[in-house]
């Protein structure tokens, strides 16, 4: 070929290339146009900001928080929430992609409600949570039939029997913690440094992970020159360690990749991977035939682990007399207890790191939740799970950080069929559109504010942007449990989701956050920590530092550093259990 038909056909494909990049851009143009405009026309916000939300690949390609032009969208977290407020225009934000679909963020507890409630019209994209399939398929990322098989296994598990199994582990864990800490040497009125709250509760969280999901006896300060079980090169707990702490990696690096490139990082975590899998499988195993034997049963071991094979077994001794059951494959077995792992891991240790951090920085309610603990847990007194409902203003203050700090901040749906969302902007100024009464006028204004929604649109709901809603929660930005003693709108609370998709672990969580909670506060008053604090900070300075926040999986801390000073009496040092 002559250089004169190469140079044709380079200049060809290069038009070829340009008309088709041409014809891109002018679709985005346009998509970006139409979408700017239903924005526009349903009085919703960011409006052309749209364009640069993490939704599209010219926002995901943008550093984060641009002034004006972004800084609002991050919806990991936003940073800068009061410039977010006054753009805020209504409740429903059509953030359009440069894509075929669009998506809505919604924070209204009228569509909120919708989302959760309407399951015929509102599905999970279980597309989105694929990545959480890596250890086996599982009942949080499964949808219809497949998710009601997982769920009908996994929900017998969450019973009081575990929870108090969990109470105990947790009040276990927090003295092993004294004791590693030194601070069952500390005189009253001594102080503990802790400078980083968020390791610590990491360390904790998964010290509980281990031993109240998976039965692994409580080893914090485990011996190092202890032989290893045979076959292994770390302890479980070190393996579900590497794993939770660096989940990111785990499912983001393709495996080829994360199993061959020569990194000490990537060889530490594909170690702690193949671990894991390797003790799993062992306890299904050996479970399946520990129960099947009759060795023990579920009154003996109350982990979440044995209650999760017993269910499977019980299910396919069941499908012999009930067409239809069926068990759940090994592989499942490991895909729902990694899920159990990863959700109740990461949630929990960032929300305790950001409670203390909202203690520190309101000694009011320190005292105020003092006063509540003194009186459960006078001086020596162990709490047990029957003390958990005699600790209202403990779990309050948990649900105060939640609303505030919310870990999960999106979660999505989508609708099925065509429908429409009640935007309901009245409310955030009127109180409840539930409690108005509904005149035929009232039902027909009611449709006016309908908004279209077509079959296939992404339906978040935007658990940041309820704690903002001024109607149901006053002086929002204050940090007031209070508020969650007296009634209060439930759909505008939905840190755990709510509804059959609702997080089936809520009562695990408040059970060890609370034990945990009122361990620490019962006996050490938390403090900013005096050393890295500023000389001349304000107050609101302080909580600022302490209480920032990033991305991640979830919500994550940045910093949170603390002073732990002894209170008087006993509850340091580890008593007997009975
Ligand atoms: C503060 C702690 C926690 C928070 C804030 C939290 C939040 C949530 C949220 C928002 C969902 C819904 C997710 C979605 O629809 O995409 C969820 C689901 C789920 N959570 Fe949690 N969670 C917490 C603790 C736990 C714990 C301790 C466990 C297990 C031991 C757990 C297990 C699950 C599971 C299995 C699902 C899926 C349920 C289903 O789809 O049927 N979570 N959680």
């Amino acid at each position: 070929m002559n250089s004169q038909i190469l140079d044709k056909l380079s200049m060809t494909g290069l038009g070829v290339w340009s008309t088709l990049g041409l014809l891109w851009l002018s679709w985005v143009v346009y998509k970006f146009i139409k979408a700017y405009q239903r924005a526009v026309s349903i009085r919703h916000h960011p409006g052309y900001r749209g364009l640069f939300s993490l939704t599209t690949i010219v926002g995901r390609l943008l550093p984060r928080d641009i002034p004006y032009v972004n800084e609002s969208l991050n919806f990991a977290w936003r940073t800068h929430r009061k410039a977010y407020n006054k753009q805020r225009t209504s409740i429903l934000s059509d953030i359009s992609l440069t894509g075929n679909s669009s998506y809505f963020f919604c924070s209204t507890p009228s569509a909120v409600r919708q989302l959760n409630m309407d399951r015929k019209m509102f599905r999970k994209p279980v597309e989105v949570y694929k990545i959480l399939k890596y250890f086996g398929s599982n009942v949080l990322v499964t949808e219809g039939d497949e998710w009601r098989r997982h769920r009908k296994i996994v929900a017998p598990g969450f019973s009081d029997a575990v929870f108090e199994h969990v109470w105990r582990t947790t009040v276990e864990i927090y003295f092993e913690m004294a004791r590693s800490e030194k601070w069952d040497r500390l005189d009253v009125g001594g102080v503990s440094e802790v400078p980083n709250v968020p390791e610590l509760m990491s360390k904790q969280s998964i010290h509980n992970t281990a031993t109240a999901s998976f039965g692994a006896p409580l080893s914090w300060s485990p011996d190092t020159k202890a032989a290893l079980p045979e076959g292994h090169d770390m302890s479980f707990v070190e393996a579900i360690t590497g794993v939770s702490e660096n989940m990111f990696l785990t499912i983001a690096v393709p495996d080829i990749l994360l199993f061959n490139l020569p990194f000490k990082k990537l060889r530490y975590v594909s170690t702690a991977v193949k671990e894991l899998k390797s003790y799993m499988y062992g306890m299904i195993r050996d479970r399946k035939q520990e129960i099947k034997s009759g060795e023990t049963s579920s009154t003996v071991r109350r982990d979440l682990f044995n209650q999760l094979i017993t269910a499977s077994l019980e299910e396919e001794s069941a499908m012999e007399k009930t067409p239809g059951s069926q068990g759940l494959t090994d592989e499942e077995l490991v895909g729902n207890t990694f899920i159990f792992a990863l959700a109740g891991h990461e949630t929990s240790a960032h929300t305790l790191a950001f409670t203390f951090g909202y203690l520190a920085t309101n000694p009011d309610v320190q005292e105020w939740l003092f006063e509540e603990l003194n009186q459960v847990m006078p001086d020596g007194h162990l709490p047990s799970y029957k003390d958990f409902a005699r600790l209202p203003r403990t779990l309050a203050v948990l649900y105060e950080t939640l609303r505030l700090h919310p870990s999960v901040n999106i979660i999505p749906k989508y609708a099925t069929e065509d429908t429409t969302l009640l935007d309901d902007p009245d409310s955030w100024f009127e109180g409840d559109d539930q409690q108005k009464s509904q005149s035929a006028e009232e039902m027909e204004k009611e449709e006016k504010r309908r908004v279209f929604v077509p079959a296939g649109t992404q339906c978040q709901i935007d658990v940041v942007n309820l704690r903002e809603l001024a109607v149901y929660w006053p002086n929002p930005d204050a940090f007031k449990p209070e508020r969650f003693l007296g009634d209060y709108e439930k759909d505008a609370f939905v840190p755990f989701s709510a509804g059959a998709r609702g997080c089936i672990g809520r009562r695990f969580a408040e059970v060890e956050s609370v034990a945990f909670i009122a361990m620490i506060v019962r006996h050490f008053r938390l403090t900013p920590a005096k050393r890295t604090t500023p000389a001349g900070e304000t107050t609101e300075q302080t909580a600022e530092r302490l209480l920032r926040a990033k991305g991640g999986l979830t919500l994550t801390p940045v910093k949170v550093e603390l002073d732990f000073t002894r209170r008087d009496g006993e509850g340091v040092a580890r008593p007997e259990f009975d």
